[in-house]
């Protein structure tokens, strides 16, 4: 039985202040939402302590943007895995493209930062997908399956999500159309050796293409960047129709 993680991508956005200005009203607008729906909030470093103890109980799980393979040292900038556990974070979103593409992530440190979270009890959050030129090369494929050769050596397969998200998708409004999105994902889990990883769509999701992208077969969850910031906009995505 596959689970259905909805979560959210802050990245840069949201002070303590406007974070817990957020959950004041989201914790409320998700109150009916089906129980099986996991509810996650990726949130910047500095908002995780904050809204760690404000959560009370809520069904709402904490991730983080990044973390680093080691458990401390000389590693300015980075957080280790115990950092994370020690403020209640369940997951963490593992090579985003955006660390890809401006902060250097490759292939390797992806599979090293999801090996040190799994160690320490995260659930990482594995993010693939090409960029514009490589689907107009019609490289799409070739390009997932690397990212997943690589990204997946060593790695449980029982405590994993992994995240489809197509470069030329995120932040456009351009989102990818729904069968497509739901054949590269099947494709991806196709390749994997425990087909209950959840597996989920990122790119431009948001409250008027969440119940169409949520009927997709394959398609197990969203991960959502600008449409999670405004908590009723949110909320709408976690209360698809199904
Ligand atoms: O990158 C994303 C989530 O990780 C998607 O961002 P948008 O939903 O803003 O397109």
């Amino acid at each position: 039985m596959r689970s259905i993680i909805i979560a959210g991508n802050w990245k840069m956005h949201k002070t303590q202040v406007e974070a817990l200005d957020f959950l004041s009203s989201f914790v409320h607008e998700i109150d009916t939402a089906p129980g099986e729906r996991e509810i996650v909030l990726c949130v910047p470093f500095t908002a995780l302590s904050t809204l760690s103890k404000n959560l009370h109980g809520s069904r709402i799980r904490l991730g983080a943007q990044n973390v680093h393979w080691q458990d401390n040292g000389a590693f300015t900038g980075e957080i280790s895995p115990p950092m994370l556990r020690e403020l209640g974070v369940r997951y963490v979103v593992v090579g985003h493209s955006e660390r890809r593409q401006y902060f250097g992530e490759t292939d390797e440190t992806v599979n090293l930062r999801s090996k040190a979270a799994q160690a320490h009890g995260l659930t990482p959050i594995l993010c693939v997908g090409e960029t514009k030129a490589q689907r107009d090369a019609g490289e799409t494929e070739t390009h997932i399956l690397s990212q997943l050769k690589k990204g997946l050596e060593q790695v449980d397969q029982t405590n994993l999500v992994i995240a489809y998200e197509p470069i030329w998708a995120i932040g456009t409004g351009d989102t990818c159309a729904d069968d497509e999105a739901n054949r590269v994902v099947g494709l991806i889990r196709s390749q994997l050796t425990n087909t209950d990883v959840p597996i989920q769509y990122g790119g431009s999701v948001n409250p008027s293409n969440i119940d169409a992208i949520m009927a997709q077969p394959e398609i197990d969850g969203v991960l959502v960047g600008g449409a999670s910031l405004k908590s009723d906009s949110f909320a709408r995505i976690v209360n698809y129709q199904a």
